[in-house]
């Protein structure tokens, strides 16, 4: 093996390492993040309130946006990621509306 290969093969490793640190952080967060609309889904269901309200969605765009050009993430990434988490986030309220009987 080469100098270069060597680190090519130690920067491959670093790289990695971190990815794999972040990718855990990443689960952290979302499973935070669903324990705290899982209880909203139930406060939800309990007052009779629509899963999906609109008005707050468009105000984490609109700060989301902002955030990911502060950090260098493209905007269209981070919009396509919140549609994602909150799909499943309705798909879970509405199961809880349903089986409260609110449905
Ligand atoms: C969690 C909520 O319900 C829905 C899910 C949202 C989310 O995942 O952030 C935001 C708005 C709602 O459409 C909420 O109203 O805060």
């Amino acid at each position: 093996m080469t100098d270069d290969d060597q680190e090519f093969a130690g920067d491959l490793a670093r790289l990695r390492r971190s990815i794999d640190n972040l990718d855990a952080a990443m689960v952290h967060l979302l499973a935070e993040r669903f324990r705290c609309t899982d209880a909203i889904g139930e406060l939800k269901a309990r007052h009779g309130l629509e899963s999906r309200d609109p008005r707050r969605e468009a105000a984490q765009l609109k700060r989301l946006r902002i955030l990911a050009a502060q950090s260098g993430l493209d905007p269209d990434f981070t919009r396509k990621l919140h549609a994602l988490v909150v799909r499943e986030v309705i798909t879970n309220h509405e199961a809880v509306k349903f089986e409260s009987g609110a449905g």
